[in-house]
């Protein structure tokens, strides 16, 4: 089965004067375990349509299907809890809250569900993202790219079978960009994940076997990309 399936979907903003079609009809299938980077110029619509797969963003019309759930067919709250049990987020501003620690940050999803996090789980995913000996620093002591590994570490620890991750790199420098992305993909390797990916770099496309390209809110191109390095 398809982890994600995207039926017709189009987010139109504004009103009848001023209307944009952000997201136009686009309709696509990702498979367990899929890298996917996606394209596209400024404003062609990429975070838009992730924001509507994540239920982020209420779409106009069609439908998202997470491991065959419709996702706008649940309540707001149903749709909240779904979301943090089988989507983890990454995004280009870190986001991470600054009177945690890492330890603190990386757990806080789990928290969230009232439950208790594994700490031989903790420590692997600490481990993995190169991030042991930082556990108790606090972001501001970390670099760009270390508050980076804290956010997909946060994104991965309820092992969400989805990551949709919206220009990750963005903030940081190529070399540290490539470093971040190996370790996502290292991490989610390890737990058979699918990731969703916007990025600008095309450099990172390198990594993922699959490239979707959005042109003005519409699929240009779907391709396997044979140049793989990741997955
Ligand atoms: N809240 C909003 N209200 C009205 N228009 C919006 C809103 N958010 C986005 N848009 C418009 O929708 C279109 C798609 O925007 P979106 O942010 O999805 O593009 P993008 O491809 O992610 O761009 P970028 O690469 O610059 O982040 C753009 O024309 C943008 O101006």
């Amino acid at each position: 089965m398809d982890i994600l399936e995207v039926k017709n979907l189009c987010k139109v903003y504004g009103n009848n004067e001023i209307k944009i079609n952000a997201v136009d009809n686009i309709s696509v299938n990702v498979k367990k375990g899929e890298f996917v980077t996606v394209i596209g110029e400024s404003g062609s619509g990429k975070s838009t349509l992730l924001n509507c797969i994540g239920g982020l963003l209420n779409p106009t019309s069609g439908e998202v299907y997470i491991k065959g759930k419709n996702i706008y067919s649940l309540d707001e709250e149903e749709r909240t809890i779904f979301r943090r049990q089988n989507i983890g987020f990454i995004f280009q501003s870190f986001n991470l809250i600054a009177e945690l620690n890492v330890e603190q940050n990386i757990i806080f999803p789990i928290l969230l569900d009232y439950k208790k996090p594994e700490e031989k789980e903790v420590d692997e995913i600490l481990n993995i993202l190169g991030l042991l000996d930082r556990r108790h620093h606090l972001p501001s002591q970390l670099s760009g790219g270390q508050q980076q590994r804290v956010a997909i570490g946060r994104a991965l620890i309820t092992k969400p079978m989805l990551i949709l991750a919206d220009e990750p790199t963005g903030n940081l420098d190529t070399k540290t960009g490539e470093e971040v992305i190996e370790l996502l993909l290292k991490a989610s390797e390890l737990y058979n994940q699918t990731i969703l990916m916007i990025t600008h770099n095309l450099k990172l496309t390198n990594y993922s076997k699959r490239i979707i390209k959005i042109v003005d809110g519409k699929v240009k191109v779907d391709v396997k990309n044979n140049n793989n390095r990741g997955n």
